[in-house]
């Protein structure tokens, strides 16, 4: 298989952790802000998770450099026109970026602005690159929760405009759920689609509060549900896909190796699993590299690829024409 020139989907992908590690420099330069380093190697270090990490806050704390140059309308634009330019570049067609507005008001920005750069950058590249794409909303559960209706209410003039759903994102304590009902229902209510980050660090029992508390269609990472039979039956009764993206996974030390992510027992099962990168710069990665990780690792043969790449055109938030047009890229 050429894993280069597959048609791919990446349904989670952080816009904050996929930044060119030279765009980190030039926007320092641009927005007067000190670096550690002005070498392009030892940024791309800083920024790169090491291949194992402590745990996941220690993966999250590569985040700081690049969300400190993200803070004006004209960077969350470069940075997100360039994510799109690179996803094309290997033959993504449908890419799903999430990022945390409340993370860019450091200098003033409104949600709106934030939400509507972000966009503008994505619009940029789709016009230029064969390649669509749409926004989630992640929250952030490390920052308060009172922001939160009003991040919802500054998307909602995008909705289906390029922005799509709502997510929760950080590190995961369990039981999480209960405490965000509300503003889950309110995003739905508005008309967001919602995903949900939930056993990655933590357990099974936070994949089945995620579906049936916050109404995740979707879920981030969710590789704890093998050990979690409640669970593992509601993902696969409701039809939930599992965002599985492997080598953060092996990072973040959600599973001990590759060889034993359940991403393979769970596809023979029939449970709805997708291959996506979480992060192109902190997990130093491609889509390209992620679907050779998985091929390889698990024997998949072409017809299994494009059985996954289908499953992700179903379940990705894109409109039902955009979906018809991936669905031309499948074998
Ligand atoms: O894998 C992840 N799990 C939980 N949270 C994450 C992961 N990758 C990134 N994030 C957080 C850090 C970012 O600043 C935030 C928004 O993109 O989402
Ligand atoms: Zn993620």
């Amino acid at each position: 298989m050429n894993y280069f020139d597959l048609p791919k989907i990446d349904l989670h992908c952080h816009l904050d952790g996929s930044v060119r590690p030279q765009t980190v420099i030039d926007l320092a330069k641009q927005q007067n802000i000190t670096l550690p380093s002005y070498d392009v190697d030892e940024i791309n270090a800083l920024m790169v998770a090491p291949e194992t990490c402590p745990n996941l806050p220690e993966y999250l704390s590569r985040f700081d450099l690049p969300v400190s140059v993200m803070q004006t309308a004209e960077s969350l634009e470069r940075i997100s026109f360039e994510l799109f330019e690179d996803a094309a570049k290997e033959n993504v067609k449908y890419l799903e970026v999430r990022f945390a507005p409340q993370l860019h008001i450091q200098n003033g920005l409104t949600y709106e602005e934030i939400i509507a750069s972000a966009v503008k950058g994505m619009k940029k590249a789709e016009a230029l690159y064969d390649i669509r794409g749409n926004y989630i909303l992640s929250m952030v559960k490390f920052l308060p929760s009172d922001t939160i209706p009003q991040v919802i209410d500054a998307g909602v003039g995008l909705l289906n405009q390029g922005v799509v759903a709502f997510d929760l994102a950080g590190s995961e304590l369990d039981g999480f759920s209960h405490d965000y009902a509300t503003f889950a229902q309110d995003a739905k209510d508005k008309g967001y689609r919602v995903t949900i980050h939930a056993g990655e660090q933590g357990c099974g029992q936070n994949v089945y509060e995620a579906i049936s508390i916050l109404g995740a269609e979707r879920i981030g990472h969710g590789v704890a549900i093998k050990d979690h039979e409640q669970a593992y039956n509601l993902v696969k009764d409701e039809d939930v896909a599992l965002e599985t993206c492997p080598s953060s996974n092996v990072q973040t030390k959600a599973i001990p190796e590759l060889s034993q992510h359940p991403i393979k027992a769970f596809y023979k099962d029939g449970v709805p699993v997708t291959i996506n990168t979480d992060n192109r710069t902190v997990s130093n990665t491609t889509m390209t590299d992620e679907v050779r990780k998985v091929v390889e690792q698990f024997g998949l043969s072409e017809e299994d690829y494009y059985q996954i790449y289908q499953m992700s055109v179903k379940h990705s938030f894109a409109s039902d024409d955009v979906k018809q047009a991936l669905m031309q890229f499948a074998k």
